[in-house]
């Protein structure tokens, strides 16, 4: 696995001399993603250079749009899968205030310090600096002066729009996780540490292992989904119910409930990771209890079958 450079003080930025790198916030790791980085590493493989994703430790929207941010993963996840597409370092600048108020050419001067890669791969809408003001030939520019290719690429489409991390947002608030998933590459997943619910579950005969997910990081729309569940390290089929839960707004906390199939272990304070496979109805406020048992059931039968 490739290793991850905080690009820090002490960071020896004569890792970028010869090296191809593909530079971004990585959201998602989407397959737009993956393709940028697969040429990467393919003019590193021609010139005999090293293959490195160059991102930022946050995402620059914690700073400037944190109340309406709906991210695809958390940092250290995007990190860790950055590691896995294949470069050979994946290196995080720090993104601070500072940094973030720096001019375009400012901005290219700091994050390279002096020594620049061979190549630098964006794709077509790549912007830069204070209030994103440097644009792609700007980019250009710089590069000539300091003897660095820039590929700008056309972005990868699929369905005839390009895959972009917003889209992919949009997807997921309307529940469209088949096509979201798509665009991916993978499946949508949520992570957390399991915490105790209400206990009505098990009064109800279906017990829930509970994630508190925040805004920031539930970009999927409320609803019932079919999923898999990786718990102590084992993948089972799972029926979900995402936001709280409309018949127990007054005093459910959890934005994430998951009933495992044929599994009934104790996994309070336990990592666990939930990947979104279907949508299956949206969330309802339901007055008979008798009725919220029936429709859940029907739900766990539905994955038990389909999936
Ligand atoms: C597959 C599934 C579907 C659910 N659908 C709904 C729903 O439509 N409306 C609702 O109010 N709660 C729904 N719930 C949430 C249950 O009401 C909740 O799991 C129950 O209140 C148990 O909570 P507890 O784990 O905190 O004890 C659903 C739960 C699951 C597992
Ligand atoms: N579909 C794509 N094909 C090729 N390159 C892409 C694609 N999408 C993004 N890129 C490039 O990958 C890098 C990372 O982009 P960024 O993280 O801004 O992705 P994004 O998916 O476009 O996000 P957002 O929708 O939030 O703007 C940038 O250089 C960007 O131009």
């Amino acid at each position: 696995m490739a290793p991850i450079f905080k690009a820090d003080d002490s960071f020896d930025r004569s890792l970028f001399k010869g090296a191809s790198c593909a530079f971004g916030v990585f959201d998602g790791v989407h397959c737009g993603h993956r393709f940028l980085l697969s040429c990467a590493q393919q003019t590193a493989a021609e010139n005999g250079g090293r293959s490195i994703a160059l991102t930022f430790d946050i995402d620059p929207d914690e700073m400037f749009n944190a109340d309406r941010l709906r991210k695809l993963m958390s940092n250290d996840e995007r990190l860790e899968m950055l590691t896995q597409t294949g470069v050979d370092a994946v290196v995080a600048l720090p993104f601070t205030k500072d940094f973030a108020a720096s001019s375009p050419e400012e901005f290219l001067d700091r994050t390279f310090g002096g020594h620049v890669p061979a190549h630098l791969h964006v794709g077509s809408d790549f912007r830069f600096g204070a209030k994103a003001a440097g644009t792609v030939p700007d980019l250009k520019a710089w590069a000539n002066s300091h003897g660095m290719v820039v590929d700008a690429h056309d972005l990868k489409s699929e369905d005839g729009a390009p895959i972009t991390a917003t889209r992919i947002r949009k997807l997921l608030a309307a529940g469209e996780i088949v096509k979201a998933n798509h665009l991916l590459g993978r499946p949508y997943f949520m992570t957390g540490i399991v915490k105790p619910g209400r206990g009505e579950g098990a009064d109800m005969g279906i017990r829930t292992a509970n994630l508190v997910v925040g805004d920031q990081l539930r970009p999927l729309g409320d609803g019932v989904y079919a999923a898999y569940a990786d718990v102590e390290g084992k993948r089972y089929k799972a029926a979900v119910n995402v936001g709280i839960a409309a018949s127990f707004a007054d005093r459910a906390i959890a934005t994430c409930e998951v009933h495992i199939l044929d599994f009934d272990g104790d996994i309070y304070d336990q990592y666990m990771k939930v990947e979104f496979i279907e949508w299956l109805r949206p969330m309802r406020k339901f007055d008979d209890i008798q009725e919220l048992i029936a429709t859940i059931q029907g739900n766990i039968d539905w994955v038990r079958k389909n999936l």
